[in-house]
């Protein structure tokens, strides 16, 4: 790929994304894991508020599952601090008995019972469970409750954790991957699900590789890269960072240093569609008005040189730009 000047780095990841005044469920301050030699998570801060779905994302490896792991009480940090409403989940886990919950990637349920006796068997096991009916309602297995463990489908399985998990009431739910293996129905269903645990004000922190999952659901997100958050924030604030994008296709007989400056904006040449593909990425503070300015001296500049700009697009960065952007950055950690 040509490049005219150096695209700006990745803005710095704004930290805890506090804020003042919310009642916060999760708190993660400068968590580090080290697994031996390998540092899996490395100073990662966020927060969830009660209320609040805060999705992590990140490239395979990229710390996600250690972090909730973490949270969940499995791990000892390596360093920094998590507290889950107050409490540290490693040292004082019977302070947070019945207030939290998971969904990990790896269930433990008997593939001999049925999706019914698997329910009846964890609601025995806490205080004030929601009735079998209505969990299996809100994860849409009433159909299946007298199906055995054994003859599931893998979406369905995910299904019958979801409901394990909700049937406790939690006030944190902590989902690790819950949509994997699910068909695009199940996706969605668990999404109307956690707007459900939303408005119970439930903290839930997801883990996903479907960044759609992550766009419909998340009030904030972040994106980790080799164990460190690289972005967050809310999505609209995190895809303002990275800037709007034009667009064309760059005529046969221009270079990249043919074309013009515009106020705000850096150019670039790729491929798409097997074709020469001239984009400029539009940064800045104006948010509305400076893709505007520079189209408009975009399109001056076509006028006067007689330059026509083929298939001509203006969007805002879209998540899987800012993610793809991130997953690039093959240096790695020490790079950061
Ligand atoms: N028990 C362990 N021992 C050694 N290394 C580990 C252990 N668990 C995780 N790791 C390493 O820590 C890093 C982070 O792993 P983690 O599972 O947290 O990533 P992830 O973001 O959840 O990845 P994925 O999206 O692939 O599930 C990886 O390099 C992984 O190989």
């Amino acid at each position: 790929m040509e490049t005219a000047q150096q695209v700006p780095p990745a803005p710095a990841p704004s930290g805890s994304g506090a804020e003042p005044g919310v009642d916060t469920a999760v708190s993660v301050r400068e968590l580090r894991q080290n697994f031996g030699t390998v540092q899996a998570v490395r100073d990662v801060s966020f927060d969830v508020a009660r209320g609040e779905v805060f999705a992590l994302l990140g490239t395979n490896g990229a710390g996600k599952t250690t972090t909730v792991e973490t949270l969940e009480g499995f791990r000892r940090p390596s360093g920094g601090q998590v507290r889950v409403f107050g409490a540290n989940p490693y040292g004082q886990p019977a302070r947070l008995r019945g207030r939290t919950n998971a969904v990990l990637q790896n269930s433990g349920v008997f593939p001999e019972l049925t999706v019914a006796e698997t329910v009846d068997l964890a609601r025995d096991l806490c205080d004030d469970p929601r009735p079998r009916g209505r969990t299996l309602e809100m994860v849409g297995l009433t159909d299946r409750a007298s199906a055995q463990v054994r003859s599931l489908s893998g979406g369905e399985k995910r299904r019958l954790d979801l409901a394990l998990a909700v049937l406790t009431r939690p006030e944190a739910l902590f989902l690790d991957e819950p949509t994997t293996g699910m068909d695009p129905e199940g996706r969605r269903d668990l999404w109307d699900l956690v707007s459900g645990l939303r408005e119970e004000n439930v903290a839930v922190l997801l883990t996903t590789h479907y960044l759609e999952e992550a766009e419909r659901l998340a009030d904030r997100l972040a994106i980790m890269h080799h164990g460190a958050i690289r972005e967050e924030g809310r999505l609209a604030d995190v895809l303002s960072t990275w800037g709007d994008r034009i667009g064309f296709r760059m005529p046969d007989h221009l270079r990249l240093a043919d074309l013009p400056e515009l106020p705000g904006a850096e150019a670039e040449v790729d491929v798409r569609g097997g074709e020469p593909w001239a984009r400029y990425t539009v940064t800045g503070e104006d948010g509305d008005g400076r893709a505007h300015r520079a189209m408009a001296a975009l399109l001056e500049w076509a006028d006067r040189t007689g330059t026509t700009l083929g298939r001509l697009e203006l969007r805002t960065a879209s998540l899987e730009d800012v993610f793809l952007s991130i997953a690039d950055d093959t240096a790695g950690p020490a790079s950061q």
